[in-house]
């Protein structure tokens, strides 16, 4: 039976091939390949697209970051309760490619929280995993920065960041799951992942950035146990 919450989550990104119709047409085999499944994924769009991608799809739509502030007198801001308005579900918090300080970190957080927004937060390595669990979020994604965008999977170039990110994060927080990510693009690597304590995986370039993305997702489904 699938679980209740997302096993694959795609970060689109900045890609080109991630927003406008070329969103749409990853988020299509998105859907198509969670209702063949039964697997759970998630996608987080570009801000443009969280209404109408989740306007349009079944699945749980995140946003990339949010900024730790509140809503009032501030500009230009990306504020937890607008991704919420615009129909997201959870939010990113730290990506490696737009990190936060960790008192930042702490308030997107509990901000996110107060909306009911899910938070993921990335990291980095295991002592930061460690700290990030402190704040209970609903999961953590551990991503070795050099291997992000690789094609060399985490799972097989850095098994142990994942068993030892998952052993450090239960520790601290048994509630939080772990997701793992860089280079993940096969049901080889998510199958790794899981049998190493992972509870699922964050991925992008492997599915967006794919000549066939329902033929990658179809694989990695079939690659979450
Ligand atoms: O940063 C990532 C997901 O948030 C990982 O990116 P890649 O899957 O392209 O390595």
């Amino acid at each position: 039976m699938a679980k209740r919450f997302p096993e694959i989550i795609i970060n689109f990104k900045i890609y080109t091939e991630g927003f406008g119709k070329a969103g749409h047409r990853i988020a299509e085999a998105a859907e198509t390949v969670m209702n063949e499944t039964g697997v759970i994924i998630g996608i987080a769009p570009g801000y443009m697209d969280l209404h109408p991608m989740s306007m349009h799809y079944s699945l749980p739509v995140y946003a990339q970051h949010i900024d730790p502030v509140k809503p009032g007198a501030g500009t230009g801001h990306i504020l937890a309760d607008a991704v919420v308005s615009a129909g997201a579900c959870g939010t990113l918090i730290n990506h490696s490619e737009k990190r936060l300080t960790l008192a930042d970190i702490s308030l997107a957080v509990e901000i996110a929280k107060s909306v009911h927004l899910e938070t993921i937060v990335c990291t980095n390595d295991v002592f930061t995993s460690a700290a990030a669990a402190a704040f209970s979020p609903e999961f953590i994604a551990i991503e070795p920065p050099e291997l992000i965008g690789s094609g060399v999977s985490v799972s097989s170039a850095d098994p142990g960041i994942i068993e030892n990110s998952v052993r450090a994060v239960k520790n601290v927080s048994g509630s939080t799951k772990v997701l793992a990510g860089a280079g993940i693009h096969s049901g080889n690597c998510i199958k790794t992942a899981m049998d190493l304590g992972a509870d699922g995986v964050l991925l992008a370039s492997g599915v967006v950035k794919a000549k066939d993305p329902y033929a990658v997702l179809t694989d990695l489904a079939g690659g979450v146990i």
